[in-house]
């Protein structure tokens, strides 16, 4: 018997990366899923396409693979999400085929969805009957293995879906659910040059090297705490300043590429009340809110956005 999971992406609206610190962030899980296949087996048989892995120069497609280099150990860190979380519920065998329409490194928490969806879907095949919370942790533990630091934020999102925010008292981590409707955002998908795992790692090490980073976070912090109260009072211009200036701290801190800085500077001048990006950076994701969506939608295209969606409403987290 085939079980199936969808797990959704998310977007950040605040709070990226200061996050892994300790500092609070507000999380939109969005109805852009991942899907995930599984039928019990003894032995482990991975599938995963159609899928572009453009650092490792493969393309898996319906009918070929093409490899340009010999990347075996390059393969198996991709997979290791899936490989990760299969081995953390002790299973031996599992045939899994993972499904995802969005560009590799979206920026959108693919990896966080490809855990929770791969837990999900392992869980119900060894029986063990989780809750949504139960498949966030565990899925929560693989990504901090793998990535060697994670916020609980990405996995949560998925897991949990709705509009989180996502704080830290002492060493307890609080999820609380927010009320969010009709935010009027435009997400664009830009091609990310470096995994998450890279520029968690590259925030620590400057964090470790240049003393002001600490208050950098610190103050991401705030920016996150202001814009709870003004999406608490719905007000729309102050949460795009708001953005703008979380993205400038993003920026500050060496997360933005030409492709992002070129779409927030475009979209900003095409009238958006706030942009900036989403997600570790680097490419990946860039979200604007505004009024006149359309607008917004080709601006992100004429920037090279490989992917644009419009966000009219948020997802309730994984369907398994
Ligand atoms: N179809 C897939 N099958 C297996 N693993 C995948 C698939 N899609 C993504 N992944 C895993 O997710 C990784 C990309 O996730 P990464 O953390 O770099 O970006 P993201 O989660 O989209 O971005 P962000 O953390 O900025 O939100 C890939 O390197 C791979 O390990
Ligand atoms: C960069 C980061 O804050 C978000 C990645 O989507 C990492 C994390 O929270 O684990």
């Amino acid at each position: 018997m085939i079980v199936s999971a969808r797990a959704p992406t998310k977007v950040t609206l605040f709070g990226e990366h200061a996050v892994v610190y300790g500092y609070p962030a507000i999380v939109l899980s969005i109805p852009e899923y991942v899907v995930v296949e599984g039928v019990r087996s003894d032995k482990f048989l991975l599938r995963s396409g159609p899928v572009y892995l453009n650092k490792l120069s493969i393309i898996i497609g319906e009918n070929a693979i093409h490899v340009a280099r010999d990347t075996e150990s390059d393969l198996v860190r991709y997979f290791s999400y899936v490989l990760e979380a299969v081995r953390s519920l002790g299973l031996n065998g599992l045939e899994i085929s993972i499904k995802s329409r969005l560009p590799v490194g979206a920026g959108l928490g693919t990896s966080a969805a490809v855990t929770v969806g791969t837990v999900a879907v392992a869980s119900k095949i060894a029986e063990m009957n989780l809750t949504k919370k139960e498949i966030a942790k565990i899925a929560w533990e693989v990504e901090k293995k793998v990535q060697g630091k994670a916020s609980p934020m990405d996995t949560f999102a998925s897991a949990l879906g709705g509009a989180l925010y996502i704080s830290k008292a002492g060493s307890d981590w609080n999820i609380r659910r927010l009320s969010v409707e009709n935010l009027p955002l435009v997400i664009g998908v830009f091609r990310k040059r470096k995994t998450t795992g890279e520029l968690v790692k590259m925030v620590n090490e400057k964090l470790k090297e240049i003393k002001v980073i600490e208050r950098v976070l610190e103050t991401i912090g705030e920016i996150t705490n202001e814009a709870l109260k003004a999406l608490e009072n719905k007000d729309l211009a102050l949460l795009g300043e708001l953005m703008n200036i979380n993205h400038g701290l993003l920026e500050a801190l060496g997360l933005t590429n030409k492709e992002v800085a070129c779409a927030i500077h475009s979209l900003k001048q095409a009238g958006a009340l706030g942009a900036k990006m989403s997600g570790a950076g680097y490419g990946g994701a860039v979200i604007a809110l505004g009024d006149d969506l359309d607008s917004l939608v080709s601006v992100m295209r004429s920037c090279g956005a490989e992917k644009v969606l419009k966000i009219t409403s948020l997802s309730n987290g994984v369907e398994y």
